[in-house]
């Protein structure tokens, strides 16, 4: 059976979402899985992010859905009760990947430094997000890092666009990518959701690995 990151290796990009009407979001699950991009960051940056993620998993089931910016354990376990798959988080919060490391869930903590990349190793993770990837080196970082931690997966995040996403996509040790792009917060407020599969399909036309 494929695990998550198989999953995430394949689809290759993640669309970072912010979600202000729950009611819309499994229309946009949808949009994105007909566009190729059978994968959704759902950040708790409103209200709204733990309705949204259990909408998806219950009508959408087929979606790897996520829960991003989770900063507490509390966030986290109101993420997975929803039916969030991995947690991600902007940085390496010892509380909340301790409480994943517990509860056999999937988490996928923000790394800006090789400190907290020796950090997430010491604790048995196989994969971090680069964040915010563009501002600290972006696809030179990556390269750079692949020299100590030849193991790591990363899951860049941050800057990435239709424009650059193959550059990081070429790199061997990129999970997938995650960007806010593809879900513009004004087309899903209109619920312009065929417009959100044109972006999901021009991204997934470039996300070609090429090693
Ligand atoms: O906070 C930023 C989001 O996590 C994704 O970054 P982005 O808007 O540059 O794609
Ligand atoms: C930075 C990011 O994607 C997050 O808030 O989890």
């Amino acid at each position: 059976m494929k695990t998550l990151f198989d999953k995430l290796y394949e689809i290759g990009i993640v669309p970072v979402v912010k979600i202000q009407d729950a009611a819309k979001a499994a229309d946009m699950a949808r949009a994105l899985q007909k566009g190729g991009i059978p994968a959704a960051e759902i950040t708790f940056r409103t209200e709204q992010a733990a309705d949204a993620i259990r909408r998806i998993a219950e009508e959408v089931p087929d979606i790897c859905v996520c829960a991003g910016t989770i900063l507490t354990e509390a966030q986290a376990k109101q993420a997975v009760a929803a039916g969030a798959k991995a947690i991600i988080s902007p940085g390496s919060n010892p509380g909340v990947i301790d409480w994943c490391l517990a509860h056999a869930v999937e988490v996928i903590p923000g790394c800006a430094t090789p400190s907290e990349i020796e950090f997430c190793i010491r604790k048995g993770l196989k994969a971090v997000k680069l964040f915010p990837a563009e501002v600290i080196g972006g696809v030179r970082m990556l390269k750079a890092l692949s020299g100590p931690y030849p193991e790591m997966w990363f899951m860049p995040t941050g800057g990435i666009s239709e424009e650059n996403l193959q550059s990081y996509l070429a790199l061997p040790n990129v999970l997938c990518c995650g960007g806010s792009w593809i879900v513009p917060g004004k087309l899903l407020e209109n619920g312009n959701f065929m417009q959100i599969e044109v972006l999901a399909a021009k991204a997934k036309a470039r996300a070609k690995r090429a090693f």
